[in-house]
């Protein structure tokens, strides 16, 4: 610490306008419940026609109302973070703490090798001193491809390493690297650029055929030891543990080629036998708590998802910023930083790329205190991970020495390493529970941040300009709708479960931020109001039943209001946070589209699980995507292309739409007196909005003809049903 002043090694500053958001936020409160008032007054009486469809809209109004309550806190406590690395290093350049990076990587056709690679790389390459640095790649795939592949990686890391410092190359993915345009005027750097890219290639052509082959020569299999451990029994479900230490980061023989200490670098697949759950990427981290304990040990742990490359170089110094301040710093959990997508279109197709939640939201939970821990990209202090409480005033001991290393040979660090990582190793403890991350929900990222949270950490958001790490969104919407029924049913589950955060957060966590919380964990039941919204307008309009005041009338104004101000207030949010008009509008059409089908499916799901009817199961989503698809994704054009139960129902829902338009506007052009007509026309903008954010999925219905078009089984089934459905008697 210096000496006459303190300097802080962060700065939180609170964003503008907090005031002029609140009042507008009250403006919509009380159109809302002006809303609710009017649905009471005029519930249509005993065997009026549309007694029962009031209701409902009443009862989704109510729904919608309090789910938007819950949406605005966050919005009031923004704030942004600023670390000094300049300050850390000249305060503890010698005294830097180690850590640990953990890559989780669970299937190598899902997740093909090469690029888990250039994620394992690109974390090799940070501006860290290599010594501290370890780096570990758990493989629940238990595949000998991706254990050739790290092998590969290891010995072009001495190449790779030397090259990021010497040109201070970002991002320190070589294949994100060679991708971009580099200016090659300096002849001693193209020299250099040139050999190394061609090494690059050539590595990722032996990965590449290897994994095109499926296995592995005789002559690869000599080249290290750890082949061996693939005998004929080994499975990706039964296998024993494999610990393999390929690059010993403490020896001194372990050099890149100008002689500097490389990290270490340690191949995990914890056991797996059918009879114990094995807890998805939960479990793989558990273990690799456990593993990295025997071996580095490190204080802090960096955990990235094997498609999560790092795009900057000094991530870990600006998160150390803000666990070593002297005087904030004791309190901090973990630094999580923003997810970021290289594959995003122009306009984001499917909405992956979260941008108001990412510059918004999640930067309004920072200010309560509070921040969900959302998976990869998060930095963590071991100790608090493994289930420390926080009590004031504990003093944070940065630099753990290596003790269990000393005197222990690689082979004996080995067998120590696989123990901890044998199933039975959890039997009657208290991993999965009070230590490490939370077993049996499927959003275990969420509970387990929760969990900490409520023990009395204060973790942080981070989100710079430069990205830190950048990765791979679905590109397909059927990839898209089961990685969001996936979250859906792992934050339901949450919600449901003794880690309600209106419960177990109580006087723990701020209001506002249980509040917030309720946010992403209510996305499954807001589904049902959604699929009543889309449904009941257009068919009560069908059968000329109103729903909705005069628009002439006054109590439409609430409803006008309502609406307008919402709409205009995220079109607004959007823009701001990055996006296009057109990104908005897709983004309006992906909320429908989610909460009608991957929610809705989240939602059942979790009820039939909450019944004990059904098991939990992590869906991995796949990030290869073939030539064909990959092209109408750039192109901005939806995929559709197979029979999915999700598809039906998307398309259901636009037709039943478009005939009650139909309907609507006919009645409209033809119909009798305005007057009598003037209280459907809410209904027909409603059907009206609908179908215009549903216009890519009837060109899919009915003119595309590419592979990516709606199957016709899809559109015969959707066309069947919603013609029932417009038969049927509204009460
Ligand atoms: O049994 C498993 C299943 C998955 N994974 C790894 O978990 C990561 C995330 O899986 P992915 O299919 O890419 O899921 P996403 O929906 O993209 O991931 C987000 O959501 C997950 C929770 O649903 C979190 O675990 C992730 O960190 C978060 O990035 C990947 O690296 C997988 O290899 C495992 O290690 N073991
Ligand atoms: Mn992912």
């Amino acid at each position: 610490m210096t000496a006459n002043g303190y300097l802080p090694l962060f700065e939180t500053k609170p964003a503008k306008g907090r005031n002029a958001l609140k009042l507008f936020s009250l403006t919509i409160l009380l159109s809302i419940f002006l809303i609710w008032l009017y649905r009471l007054m005029y519930i249509p009486r005993k065997g009026e026609a549309g007694r029962y469809a009031w209701i409902g809209m009443f009862i989704s109004e109510v729904f919608f109302g309090l789910y938007w309550i819950m949406t605005q806190t966050v919005r009031w406590n923004v704030v942004h973070r600023y670390p000094f690395k300049d300050r850390l290093s000249s305060r503890y350049e010698d005294g830097l703490p180690g850590v640990d990076i953990f890559v989780c990587t669970a299937d190598p056709i899902l997740e093909p090798p090469s690029m888990v690679m250039n994620t394992v790389l690109s974390v090799m390459a940070y501006n860290y001193p290599p010594e501290k640095l370890s780096v570990y790649l758990s493989d629940d795939g238990c595949s000998e491809l991706t254990f050739y592949a790290l092998l590969e990686a290891s010995k072009f890391s001495k190449y790779w390493i030397p090259f990021c410092k010497k040109f201070a190359v970002e991002p320190s993915s070589p294949e994100a690297y060679f991708n971009l345009n580099i200016d090659l005027q300096d002849p001693v750097f193209a020299l250099e650029w040139g050999t190394i890219k061609k090494l690059y290639e050539d590595m990722k052509t032996r990965i590449v055929s290897a994994v095109e082959k499926g296995r592995l020569s005789d002559e690869i299999k000599g080249q290290h030891k750890g082949f061996s451990e693939w005998n004929s029994k080994v499975t990706n479900k039964d296998h024993q543990s494999i610990v393999q230490i390929l690059i010993e980061g403490w020896n001194s023989n372990a050099v890149d080629i100008d002689g500097n200490p490389l990290p270490t670098l340690i191949y995990v697949s914890r056991q797996k036998k059918p009879q114990y759950a094995h807890n998805f990427k939960a479990g793989a981290l558990n273990a690799l708590i456990r593993v990295s304990s025997e071996i580095s040990n490190a204080p802090i742990i960096l955990n990235v998802d094997c498609d999560m490359y790092s795009n900057d170089r000094d991530a870990i110094r600006n998160a150390l910023c803000f666990f070593m301040d002297e005087k904030q710093g004791q309190q901090i959990s973990y630094v999580q930083y923003p997810q970021s997508y290289e594959n995003i279109t122009n306009n984001d197709l499917y909405s992956n790329a979260g941008l108001v939640s990412f510059k918004i939201e999640l930067a309004g939970f920072d200010g309560y205190g509070t921040m969900p821990y959302i998976g990869t990209g998060c930095f963590h202090r071991r100790d608090i991970l493994c289930g420390r409480k926080y009590f004031e005033n504990c003093k944070v001991e940065w630099n753990v020495v290596k003790d269990k290393i000393k005197g222990r040979t690689i082979k004996e660090l080995e067998e120590a390493s696989k123990l901890v990582a044998n199933c039975s190793y959890e039997n009657g403890s208290q991993w999965g529970k009070e230590m490490g991350l939370v077993y049996g929900c499927l959003a275990e990222d969420m509970v387990t941040g929760l969990a900490i949270q409520c023990r009395g950490w204060k973790p942080v958001y981070y989100h710079p300009a430069k990205r830190a790490f950048r990765g791979v969104a679905p590109t397909t919407l059927d990839q898209h709708l089961v990685q969001f029924s996936r979250w859906t049913q792992g934050m339901f589950q949450i919600f449901l479960s003794k880690y309600c955060p209106l419960i177990y957060g109580h006087g723990k966590i701020k209001f506002g931020a249980q509040l917030g919380y309720c946010m992403y964990l209510l996305w499954a039941p807001v589904s049902l109001p959604t699929i009543y919204y889309v449904i009941i307008p257009a068919l009560c309009l069908l059968h000329g039943v109103p729903l909705f005041p005069k628009v002439f009338g006054l109590w439409f104004l609430p409803f006008a209001y309502a609406f307008v101000a919402k709409t205009a207030y995220s079109l607004i949010e959007d823009l701001i946070s990055g996006n296009t008009l057109k990104g908005w509008w897709n983004s309006q059409r992906m909320w429908v589209i989610r909460r009608t089908t991957a929610h809705f499916f989240g939602f059942i799901d979790t009820v039939f699980r909450q019944l004990g009817l059904s098991e939990t199961g992590f869906v991995v989503t796949d990030k290869v995507v073939d030539d064909d698809v990959l092209k109408r994704y750039e192109q901005e054009i939806m995929e559709f292309g197979n029979s999915s139960i999700m598809f039906t129902i998307i398309s259901t829902l636009a037709l039943l739409n478009l005939f009650s338009l139909s309907w609507g506007i006919k009645i409209l052009a033809f119909g009798t007196a305005f007057v009598e007509l003037e209280n459907l026309i809410p209904q027909i903008i409603i059907c009206g909005l609908i179908v215009m954010v549903n216009i890519p999925v009837y060109e899919a219905l009915f003119f595309r003809r590419d592979k990516g078009c709606m199957p016709s089984s899809v559109t015969f089934k959707s066309i069947v049903i919603a013609s029932v459905a417009v038969l049927l008697p509204i009460y």
